[in-house]
């Protein structure tokens, strides 16, 4: 089976040029003008650009948190991000206390079978000993996953504290796998936590006020200066603010290599959400880190146009206004997390785009490009390429809609982005080859999605670990050492 993209502008993270996109089967063939026309289905891409489909490396669909689990899955989830023009996803398996992490693994491919898109998986590091040291090194040589991520937040639950984050990020060193990080200090959440509830402070908008953004800041700069110390590079998820993307920057500058992911939330939404009167307005926005003021947007978006800052993601960790709920009369109780999927794209390119913040070549390589070839996918994901998997998007920049969960594919009640009107969205979304949105009409396989094996990383660890042993210290050899002073 043969499809030809006919007669768009080609976009990729470095070019833009006409040309047709020829596919057989699931990947793509050929690049070029005037391709034949003998394929056995022609998409028209006139007027439209023709780029990598989007890659969302953070979303937690149907996972279990907060007493509860995240209402979109895999099925829903996937279908909410091709909608969107996204199509491939990286969703996170998270073991239980004292739970083997190739038990956690299993359960979660379990989740996928209804899958709409290709998928991968972060593995999370929520307890440490020497069967997780062991089993790290099984998750990275046989079960395709380079990347584990810890959470410095979420006391009692999720965190995991400088010790065991150390003694991790070493482990990523030797197996050439990459850290991910949620940077927010835990301890001083808790306290603040309970501070503002002994004060009577228990609405959604204390959220907001028990994680500030040095709290973000902080642990950003730990993390990156522990990964240091441990010779490996490390990504930071969900950056929010200021402090923490100046902790990135810095270290950047100083040739440490860390990564940072703004979300799409963070950039187009603000903190005045949390001051609305109503209650269930307020809590559908509580996530963490929480949203920010137009100084932290405006140092994201900064970070973006310079390069300090690599991926737009969302961390898609959709509840329902019922789940919400749960932390009425007490705000440390709403499940923490928003949608975003099929919003992702059109906000970026709305926000970004139309309006001079970012080209579309950038557009391509916040929302795919870097962040295949940080997590070592590339040019199968991220590329219109020869040989490349057929995921593409064809986005039309004069189309317009106004968000609405209406019309939403995500399962959920409400829509953080209700009411925004957005320009350029998808016309074609191919997923390995499988037309799935069709002149915006979902047309979604449920079991296409396929996991997304990921080999660990040689360049990057293997330049690091060169560095570290040149660098090591040394003991001083002495000729002459003098008699003891006693
Ligand atoms: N971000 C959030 O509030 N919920 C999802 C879990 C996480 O990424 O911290
Ligand atoms: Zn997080
Ligand atoms: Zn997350």
């Amino acid at each position: 089976m043969s499809k030809l993209i006919k007669g768009g502008t080609i976009v990729t993270a470095d070019l833009t040029f006409k040309g047709d996109v020829y596919i057989q089967h699931d990947r793509i063939v050929a690049v070029g003008p005037d391709l034949p026309h003998d394929a056995d289905h022609v998409l028209d891409a006139t007027g439209c650009y023709v780029m990598p489909g989007g890659i969302d490396p953070h979303t937690h669909l149907e996972m279990p948190f907060m007493g509860t689990y995240s209402s979109d899955d895999f099925e829903s989830g996937t279908r909410a991000a091709l909608a969107g023009g996204t199509t491939m996803v990286v969703d996170f398996a998270l073991p239980s206390p004292g739970q083997s992490l190739l038990d956690a693994l299993a359960m979660w491919h379990n989740k996928t079978g209804r899958a709409n898109c290709d998928y991968s998986f972060h593995m999370a590091i929520t307890w440490w000993g020497e069967q997780v040291f062991d089993e790290m090194a099984v998750i990275v040589r046989d079960k395709g996953i380079n990347t584990f991520k810890h959470f410095m937040a979420y006391k009692g639950a999720l965190m995991v504290d400088d010790d065991e984050m150390f003694a991790s990020f070493q482990r990523c060193a030797e197996l050439g796998a990459l850290p991910l990080v949620h940077a927010e200090n835990g301890d001083v959440v808790a306290q603040l936590q309970a501070r503002l509830l002994a004060e009577g402070n228990n609405g959604p908008e204390a959220h907001a006020y028990s994680r500030p953004p040095e709290v973000e800041g902080e642990a950003t700069n730990r993390a990156i200066m522990i990964a240091d110390m441990a010779g490996v590079p490390v990504y930071i998820v969900h950056v929010s603010c200021e402090q923490a993307h100046e902790a990135i920057r810095r270290a950047r500058q100083k040739g440490i290599r860390a990564y940072g992911e703004p979300l799409i939330q963070h950039l187009t939404l603000d903190e005045s959400e949390y001051a609305h009167p109503d209650w269930d307005h307020a809590a559908r926005r509580v996530m963490s880190p929480p949203f920010r003021n137009k100084q932290h947007q405006d140092s994201l978006w900064a970070g973006l146009q310079s390069g300090s800052l690599q991926v737009v993601a969302t961390d898609h960790c959709a509840f329902t206004t019922a789940q919400k709920r749960f932390g009425v009369g007490d705000f440390t109780k709403i499940p923490n997390g928003t949608g975003g999927l099929e919003d992702r794209m059109p906000m970026l390119w709305t926000h970004g785009v139309n309006t001079g913040r970012l080209t579309m070549n950038e557009f391509v390589a916040v929302t795919s490009t870097n962040i295949a070839k940080i997590l070592n996918i590339y040019p199968k994901k991220g590329a219109i390429l020869p040989g490349a998997d057929a995921d593409i998007v064809v986005w039309d920049p004069a189309r317009e809609k106004t968000i609405s969960a209406k019309t939403q594919q995500s399962a959920i009640d409400y829509n953080v982005f209700e009411g925004k009107k957005v320009k350029g969205l998808p016309r074609y979304v191919l997923s390995r080859g499988v037309v799935s949105i069709h002149d915006g009409e979902v047309r979604t396989r449920e079991g296409h999605g396929e996991f997304v094996p990921r080999q660990p990383f040689q360049a990057v660890n293997r330049a690091l670990s060169t560095w570290k042993e040149l660098t090591a210290p040394r003991k001083v050899e002495r000729s002459g050492i003098p008699a003891s002073g006693v």
